[in-house]
């Protein structure tokens, strides 16, 4: 039966009667069918009966999943989940993230967090235990930085993360960030850390020193560097965390004299200012992937990671460069490319970076020690937007709630700053030293999960639909169907509140189609493969599943409802608007 599109007009009118039917009916609501081969809208509504006749699903056995996951309230979480292999139970099953889903079951769908986590693994947080503890607070993302560590241990890291995504139902996944070539500090002789005090005078030299290194000596990883410093440069570590001014240049090695006291860590960023301004000599030339993270992109895509993070992206040129190494090199894997944003020329060249990459991070540790930090917050707001404009998931990172590497609250200022990044609506937040080498990694993340959740029910109480028009992004007549039905979807869902929207994606591509349009009910996406599902992740709203399912609507849906209503996540009567990828539609419909 074909209707006319003003059906579909935001009016409600015309759904007030679904809600009204009894919540056991079978009936199934309008569909929008956008034919593969017609491309002309037709709307049908059909009555169909064969769900009744749906055969019962069988649940994968023997992994406990109809029983109670674990309890996680916003505050803490009372019990740890227990459950099944990611990787385990075919075509019949369905896995979901046991955190995720327990707290779907307590706290309802409209509670769940939208926004991503990613926590940065080092010394103190990467033993099983303590892995296990970041994915029951709600980690998405496990990052391992090649700047620290030895490449035994971050496999050790790796390999843990696989486990616990095996033993315990988790679907974290894995980022590699890599080194890059900006110039930064030695590792301190293995010390920890050092404390540079007002007025001290240290050697920052491109010798090469034994352990232990001789006192108040920094080694410096750039061979120009004492070249191109001049007498009265100002050295900043960390972007200006610690100061020194250069006092006298002796061959190799840089006088300096500390201006700005503080913490030097191994391997710190250095930069130096001439008259207010970054100096850029011969520096700028060097290369963004260096040759030791060629390696270590080998052994990220020999371990199978998810994402690959690039420092001190450039160019779009060397993205795609290495976008079709790693194409060559893992056939058939997936590896997403995430550029980090943290150098000028990145912001210069920011469209175009983003276009060619799989998500952009806003690194702005780097990026306060590049560009004055007062434009740091509106580099973040641009950055965000144009990642959202483009499709891209996008990540702000640095300094969130550095002060929680010490003490077991943030300060009111850094609760304003993770605020601001969930009211931009960024699809996820990252972790660093707060979780890698801090006192309270658990704590910290405990206040990113409060935050946003927090931020986003205000964000939908106060009907903040952001007037933000969504380009085109894809190139075919088809891209642009998947997008309008996305577009259309999720206008629909939050002027119809339903309770969730399905989208079954082989790719993931529908389903960040929709995690784009920011919807108020979560997104369910339903993904064939554990890869897929592991970097949708990092997208906003997008709570990730895994399950077989084929190319017929009907069977999935009727699937899909009896393996969740089994799991108590989903109860007859919720509605839900369903699309997918393989046929072009949108329906609405009470869950039977
Ligand atoms: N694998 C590790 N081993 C030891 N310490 C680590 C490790 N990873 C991180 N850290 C510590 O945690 C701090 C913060 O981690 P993070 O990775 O964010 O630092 P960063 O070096 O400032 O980042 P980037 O190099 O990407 O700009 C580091 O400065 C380091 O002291
Ligand atoms: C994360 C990172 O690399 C930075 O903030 O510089
Ligand atoms: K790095
Ligand atoms: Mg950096």
């Amino acid at each position: 039966m074909s209707r006319s599109l003003q059906f579909f007009t935001p009016s409600r009118a015309p759904y007030l009667t679904l809600q009204k039917l009894p919540a056991t009916s079978n009936t199934r609501f309008p569909v929008i069918n956008f034919p593969a081969k017609k491309h002309s809208l037709t709307i049908t509504k059909s009555l169909s009966s064969d769900l009744d006749a749906a055969p019962p699903q069988v649940l994968d056995s023997g992994n406990g999943q109809t029983g109670a996951a674990g309890v996680l309230s916003a505050e803490s979480v009372v019990a740890v989940p227990s459950h099944a292999p990611s990787d385990s139970g075919a075509a019949a099953g369905i896995d979901v993230d046991s955190v995720t889903e327990a707290e779907l079951k307590e706290n309802g769908f409209r509670s769940t967090r939208r926004t991503k986590l990613i926590c940065t693994i080092g010394p103190a947080t990467c033993g099983f235990e303590q892995l296990e503890a970041l994915a029951v607070g709600g980690m998405n993302v496990a990052r391992i930085n090649m700047c620290h560590g030895t490449r035994e241990w971050h496999k050790m890291v790796i390999e843990r993360v696989r486990r616990l995504n095996e033993e315990k139902g988790f679907a974290v996944a894995i980022m590699m960030d890599t080194e890059g070539s900006e110039i930064h500090m030695g590792d301190l002789g293995g010390a920890a850390s050092a404390k540079a005090e007002d007025g001290e005078i240290w050697t920052f030299s491109v010798r090469a020193f034994g352990t232990p290194l001789p006192e108040r000596t920094i080694n410096v990883n750039y061979d120009g560097f004492a070249e191109d410093v001049k007498v009265g440069d100002e050295l900043l570590v960390d972007g200006g965390m610690v100061r020194f001014e250069v006092i006298e240049k002796i061959g190799p090695d840089v006088k300096c004299r500390c201006t700005d006291p503080g913490l030097l860590l191994p391997r710190a960023n250095l930069t130096f200012w001439r008259d207010g301004s970054l100096v850029r000599e011969r520096n700028a030339m060097l290369p963004t992937i260096s040759s030791k993270d060629w390696l270590d992109i080998d052994f990220g895509i020999a371990e199978g990671v998810d994402f690959i993070a690039i420092s001190f992206v450039k160019s779009a040129e060397v993205i795609n460069h290495l976008k079709s190494y790693i194409a060559a090199r893992s056939r058939g894997s997936d590896i997403a490319v995430i550029a980090k944003i943290e150098s000028i020329d990145s912001l210069k060249n920011l469209e175009e970076i983003i276009l060619a990459s799989d998500g952009a991070m806003v690194a702005r540790g780097d990026l306060g020690a590049q560009i004055p930090l007062e434009q740091v917050p509106s580099a973040q707001q641009r950055i965000v937007q144009v990642c959202r404009q483009l499709n891209k998931p996008v990540i702000v990172a640095s300094q969130l709630l550095d002060s929680m590497i010490e003490y077991p609250t943030p300060t009111r200022a850094e609760v304003a700053d993770v605020s601001e990044a969930v009211r931009q609506r960024a699809d996820a937040l990252m972790l660093s030293g707060e979780s890698a080498m801090g006192q309270y990694p658990e704590k910290a993340l405990a206040v990113l999960r409060s935050v946003s959740v927090r931020i986003e029910k205000w964000w939908r109480e106060e009907k903040r639909h952001e007037p933000m028009v969504l380009p085109d992004v894809g190139t075919s007549f088809a891209d642009s169907i998947s997008e309008e039905i996305c577009i259309s979807a999720a206008k629909m869902a939050n002027n119809l509140e339903v309770d969730a929207i399905f989208v079954y994606t082989k790719t993931g591509h529908m389903a960040s189609l929709l995690s784009r349009c920011r919807p108020d009910c979560p997104i369910f996406a339903f993904t064939t493969t554990t890869s897929v599902r592991r970097r949708l992740n990092l997208q906003w709203g997008l709570i990730p599943f895994r399950l077989g399912f084929s190319d017929d609507m009907e069977s999935n849906l009727n699937k899909t409802f009896s393996l969740l209503k089994a799991r108590g996540m989903i109860k007859s009567g919720d509605l839900v608007i369903a699309v997918s990828d393989m046929l072009q539609s949108i329906q609405v419909m009470n869950v039977p």
